[in-house]
């Protein structure tokens, strides 16, 4: 372990696994407080590209960091064997487990897409696009705030072009997967996708495999089935919508979702005109 974080921080119990990491509960007695330590195994990182995601990691949290819904990262160290990434610690459960057990109402859904809203738009600002934006990577910490989180396959926007296929198949956006440059409104697609999925139970684009999945994805054939929409506001049918355009130019931004009136009325939308 290396001296540094010895020094700082008292590592506890395990918390999670990823791929490459195991992440520890901390204690810092300087400050008193609680932290979540990922600590990444070197040698597993079989390839270039994992260490260069790695390294990209650690380098965008901090360009993102300073957002109420962007997790936090305190401290980074490193040694021959291992690098440690000191996050605020998120001890609630991740919207995944969430999303599996139950559908939300229009205001539960709005106040978990509405932070989620603001810290994409929030790394949008600063040039940052999230690229793997799904359940599993919305944490809540114990004031059940929400904490975007795993910055593993972000990227830089203003850098260059971006291209290559990441993400999760349910989330990624058509323009991902036709193999096409594409920008940060990849991030607003996936929110859209999650949206729907907490609404309706069920992913708006369906297969039994990745590629079956993919297909459906290109289609983009979005539908809103009576059995399941016959409650949802047509104020929430149009968010999604435009969250969920296959024409890029057409889609909204992180900032125009935050402004639309489902989200600004907290998804309370009673008594709003038809807006289909
Ligand atoms: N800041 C945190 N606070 C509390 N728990 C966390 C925190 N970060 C991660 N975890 C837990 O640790 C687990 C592993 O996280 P990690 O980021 O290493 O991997 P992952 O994102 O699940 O997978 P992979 O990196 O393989 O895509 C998560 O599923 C989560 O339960």
């Amino acid at each position: 372990m290396s001296e540094g974080l010895k020094r700082d921080y008292q590592i506890c119990e395990e918390i999670g696994r990823g791929r490459f990491g195991t992440v520890y509960r901390c204690f810092s007695s300087v400050s008193g407080t609680f932290f979540a330590c990922k600590s990444i195994d070197k040698s597993l990182l079989s390839d270039s590209i994992d260490r260069e995601c790695l390294e990209k990691e650690a380098k965008i949290m901090q360009i993102v960091s300073g957002n109420p819904n962007v997790l936090q990262i305190f401290d980074v160290y490193e040694d021959d064997n291992f690098l440690h990434m000191i996050f605020e610690l998120c001890e609630g459960s991740d919207l995944y487990d969430r999303v599996s057990k139950r559908i939300f109402s229009e205001s539960e859904a709005a106040s978990v897409i509405s932070p989620l809203m603001e810290a994409i738009a929030h790394c949008h600002r600063r040039g940052v696009a999230h690229r793997d934006i799904k359940p599993d990577n919305i944490l809540f910490d114990s004031r059940n705030r929400l904490k975007l989180a795993d910055f593993g396959s972000a990227d830089c926007f203003h850098e260059g072009r971006m291209r290559g296929i990441v993400g999760t198949p349910y989330y990624v956006a058509p323009e991902v997967i036709s193999g096409r440059d594409y920008n940060e409104k990849v991030d607003v697609w996936s929110a859209g996708v999650i949206m729907y999925i907490m609404l309706a139970g069920i992913p708006p684009f369906y297969g039994e495999s990745a590629a079956e999945i993919f297909e459906a994805v290109l289609r983009g054939n979005l539908r809103f089935p009576t059995r399941i929409f016959h409650s949802v506001s047509p104020a929430a049918k149009d968010l999604l919508r435009r969250m969920l355009c296959k024409d890029v130019s057409r889609r909204f931004s992180a900032e125009q979702v935050l402004r639309h009136p489902w989200i600004t009325n907290g998804g309370e939308t009673g008594s709003m005109t038809d807006l289909t």
